[in-house]
């Protein structure tokens, strides 16, 4: 006897092959015309079409025919935990202010790293969750969290605290990335070196606590140069830990090509990647994640060369990258719309992009991002006919209802129109 069983319209059935998905394979797509999905003990017991699920007993059967059923998306490069807000940057953008620029005045991070540093744990825990409760609502089932607030040993642990204790207390499946090198704060200016000696020195603790899988750095113009992240991310490696990095996001100086040298688990932003850095990403397993967003927030009119990188045999996923400064969005969905608008990329590979391939990006490719008899049952409802439907019609949320490990946790309240 099955505890749930839903009766949908299309089942979007991405490939787990034991990898992400690269080049052509991101434009496979398995679809099951008038789907069903049956759920035990939190666990996918049934896929099928309604037809075969004809014969099952469950003791909820949930009629959904006509509407989209997916697995539940993964955000694979978020900035969740932080105090303040920095809408007050708005009118600076708006004047033309380089985001750097910006930066380089003591804003932006900065900005953030101050609110951070004055924020108590348990109110940051509280504004997670109130994130992470809008991010389950878009779909969101699985997402990664970075430090990098903190800039200090205090403020840096407070901050990978406070994600695993969301992680262990909200629905969403968190994973945590160290990303203590995400500027240079006032006490180590014009020493990025020993700052960067500093930053690694919280590593033992950190893998001590189980307080990060993964360690990221800000390889940017006035931040770290390819060098210095080059250095710092060969040591995470060998400290035992995944290694990320924010790559060629505002100038192309080459992280791109660094990251897939390294063998680093993902590049992410690579709006200036070069020929070179797409060619090696279609050799590496280094996956592209891609932040549309973050263009789009930052005004830009050329964004990552996702088809180019598709072409060249790459695996790419994409994410809201949610932060306070250059892209305060949990919409994953609208990120969809973006993909397809400025990455050009099919509504097939999009799909690809927030589940499957957006799990292996952060590690999860075995549990999340797909659905597979004996997988948990992470799963999303949709308000729409088909699969191309959530790309074209963009800046609402087209979530119906949500199952986490097979529980309902966000469900349409009934609409009284009356
Ligand atoms: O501005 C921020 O807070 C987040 C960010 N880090 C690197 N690029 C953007
Ligand atoms: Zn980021």
């Amino acid at each position: 006897m099955l505890d749930t069983l839903i009766l949908a319209g299309q089942v979007v059935v991405p490939k787990s092959s034991g990898e992400a998905l690269r080049g052509k394979e991101m434009n496979e797509l398995s679809i099951i015309d008038n789907g069903a999905v049956g759920i035990k003990d939190g666990v996918i017991e049934f896929i099928g079409t309604a037809e075969e699920a004809a014969q099952l007993q469950a003791k909820e059967t949930i009629e959904a025919e006509g509407k989209l059923l997916s697995p539940g998306l993964v955000d694979p490069h978020t900035h969740l935990v932080f105090g303040g807000s920095r809408e007050h940057e708005l009118a600076l953008k708006q004047q033309g202010v380089p985001y750097l620029e910006i930066l380089a005045q003591g804003g932006g991070i900065h900005s953030t790293v101050k609110a951070t540093r004055e924020t108590a744990e348990d109110d940051l825990y509280e504004k997670g969750m109130f994130h992470l409760n809008r991010c389950l609502t878009y779909g969101v089932t699985t997402m990664e969290a970075k430090s990098g607030y903190g800039l200090d040993k205090e403020t840096e642990l407070k901050q990978l605290r406070v994600a695993k204790q969301l992680n262990e207390t909200h629905p969403i499946d968190l994973v945590s990335t160290f990303l203590g090198a995400h500027a240079i704060p006032e006490n180590y200016k014009g020493r990025p070196d020993a700052f960067l000696e500093e930053m690694l020195s919280l590593l033992s603790l950190i893998s001590k606590e189980g307080l990060a899988e993964f360690v990221d750095i800000f390889c940017e113009t006035g931040v770290f140069t390819v060098e210095q992240s080059k250095v710092f991310l060969q040591k995470a490696k060998t400290a035992g830990f995944g290694v990320k990095i924010h790559a060629d996001e505002i100038d192309p100086l080459g992280g791109t090509e660094m990251a897939c040298e390294i063998g680093a688990v993902s590049a992410d932003h690579l709006v200036g990647a070069s020929k070179e850095g797409v060619r090696m990403l279609g050799e590496s397993d280094t996956i592209a994640v891609l932040l549309p967003g973050t263009t789009f927030y930052l005004g830009k009119d050329h964004f990552a060369p996702a088809r180019d990188m598709i072409s060249s045999g790459a695996a790419v996923a994409l994410s809201t990258d949610f932060n306070p400064g250059s892209s305060p969005t949990e919409n994953l969905q609208f990120i969809m719309t973006l993909a397809a608008l400025k990455l050009k990329m099919t509504p097939e590979e999009i799909w690809n992009s927030v589940t499957v391939n957006a799990a292996y990006a952060i590690g999860r490719g075995d549990v999340a991002g797909s659905l597979e008899i004996g997988r948990r049952a992470d799963l999303v409802l949709w308000d729409v006919p088909n699969y191309k439907y959530i790309p074209y019609h963009y800046g609402v949320n087209h979530v119906n209802k949500v199952w986490k490990n097979g529980k309902l946790v966000v469900g349409k309240g009934d609409i009284h129109a009356n």
